[in-house]
């Protein structure tokens, strides 16, 4: 087993009084001397496994979830969904990073309250189920969580026949009186600020008296393919989402079956495990990749050769390859993107941008301003304090090339302002992270999987130390 103080048995990663950094201090993020070469595999999708969670919790029978991502976002999902009424016992399976799950529907019952942490899918996708349930639920959470926009999701549900009691501010807290039943139709959303809207809506609707015709209004439409994952896991258990149109959606009244579902890997959170290599000019291979996918992370194999990497694929292995320039030292190059429809991957995009030896527009991305944090000014300010020549703009980042010196990285309570931190002290020597547990908002392995690529504890060169790591 690895150790790390942010492994310590004792520590909870659900839990979020228990701080890593309280007992710990400042993670300082390690700046390797020669290129990584590491192989590993990486815990489930966070977006997939919180979404068969609800779809489970609606089934009209037992689903098994096999190798599920076990996070903090997941569990306040899990808990979340049990204190619904739904049954979520923990069984032997496969995966090395903890428990599948069989998920038991039960009578949905209100009279509850559901802490959502900073989860969007946690206070996007179940307001519509509590809806569905008989009785009040209080939704709360962190308070990043506060300031994230939720005016969609209460102006639906009470569009859609649900009484929400709100403070009239669009933001948690609120209660949902569910009746037991939602008559759902015809609706019309602005969805600008995060696709979750629409997900949440589609989620649950075949379970509306009348199922859901619904509109996307608005300036633009973000992160489309996790509403491509959404039809697709619903696909997966019969509910068919008729879309005549972008921006339209129609879900007939059905039942949605209980099945069997592998979990795949996280590929979003292989963003920063593939930035190291072309940080490093080394080369890192992700077990494991599925063949066919809805997740964006997928796109990392189209975009990371923007940078000048090269990826190549074998099976289900995708490898990264870092290029390197005519003196052998790592060599990365600007790039001009739109990366609306991943704004996800932003963290670990810009800070490769940071690390680049051109000037890099990123665009398309306004609406990570409503992520965990404000990533946008987040993202500039962290790197200005390095010495990073980064400006705002309304939708995105220009970023020049500077070169960088060590400090403190602030995280922002946001696991992808963690990471993108540990991608820039690759490069850049006395980065130190500033409260790296936020990382187990979705890797609660982070740590322990960096320390392990960086010190090659990964990949076969030590296998004895590979438990859990390797496929
Ligand atoms: O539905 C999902 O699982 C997600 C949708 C996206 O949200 P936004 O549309 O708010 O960007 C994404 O960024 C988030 O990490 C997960
Ligand atoms: C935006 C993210 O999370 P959430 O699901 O909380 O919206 C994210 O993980 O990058």
């Amino acid at each position: 087993m690895l150790t790390s103080p942010y492994s310590r048995p004792e520590f909870d990663p659900y839990n979020v009084n228990d701080v890593p950094d309280a007992d710990a201090g400042n993670w300082r993020a390690p700046t390797p001397t020669s290129p990584l070469h590491a192989t590993l595999s990486l815990p489930g999708s966070k977006s997939l496994t919180n979404r068969e969670l609800v779809l489970a919790a609606l089934a009209d029978g037992v689903s098994i979830l096999r190798a599920p991502l076990h996070s903090r976002d997941s569990k306040l999902m899990v808990e979340a969904l049990r204190s619904l009424g739904t049954t979520i016992e923990e069984i032997a399976g496969t995966g090395s990073f903890g428990p599948d799950w069989k998920i038991t529907p039960g009578e949905l019952f209100g009279s509850t309250t559901i802490d959502c942490g900073l989860a969007g899918t946690v206070m996007r996708f179940l307001p519509p189920v509590a809806a569905l349930a008989l009785g009040p639920t209080t939704f709360d959470g962190d308070a990043g969580a506060r300031r994230r926009p939720m005016a969609t999701t209460i102006s639906s549900l009470k569009a859609l026949g649900a009484d929400v009691a709100d403070e009239g501010r669009g933001a948690l807290p609120f209660t949902v009186h569910g009746t037991g039943h939602i008559a759902g139709g015809t609706l019309t959303i602005d969805a600008s600020s995060s696709s979750q809207f629409v997900s949440g809506l589609l989620l649950a609707a075949a379970r509306f008296d009348n199922g859901m015709d619904l509109t996307h209004s608005g300036e633009r439409l973000p992160s489309l393919p996790h509403i491509e994952m959404t039809i697709e896991v619903l696909k997966n258990r019969g509910v068919t989402v008729e879309s005549p149109k972008v921006g339209r959606w129609l879900v007939r009244p059905s039942s949605i079956a209980a099945r069997d579902v592998d979990i795949e890997p996280d590929l979003s959170n292989a963003a920063p495990f593939l930035a190291a290599a072309l940080v490093t000019g080394g080369s890192v291979t992700i077990t494991g990749w599925p063949a066919s996918t809805t997740q964006v992370g997928n796109d990392l194999i189209a975009l990371l050769p923007l940078f000048g990497a090269t990826v190549t694929r074998v099976g289900s292995d995708v490898t990264v390859t870092g290029a390197l320039d005519e003196n052998g030292a790592p060599a990365i190059f600007g790039i001009a993107l739109d990366l609306s429809t991943g704004g996800e991957l932003a963290p670990a995009i810009v800070a490769l941008a940071a690390l680049a030896s051109t000037p890099s527009t990123i665009t398309g991305i306004g609406h990570i301003r409503h992520h965990e944090t404000d990533r946008l000014a987040a993202l500039a300010t962290e790197i200005n304090k390095l010495g990073g020549n980064v400006t705002e703009l309304a939708d995105g980042l220009m970023i020049e090339p500077a070169p960088l010196h060590g400090g403190v990285w602030l995280s922002y309570e946001d696991h992808r302002m963690a990471t993108a931190g540990a991608i820039i002290g690759l490069a850049v020597a006395g980065v130190e992270v500033e409260n790296i547990g936020t990382t187990a908002k979705t890797l609660p392995e982070f740590v322990d999987l960096w320390a392990a690529l960086v010190d090659g504890h990964v990949g076969g060169h030590m296998a004895e130390q590979t438990d859990g790591l390797t496929a």
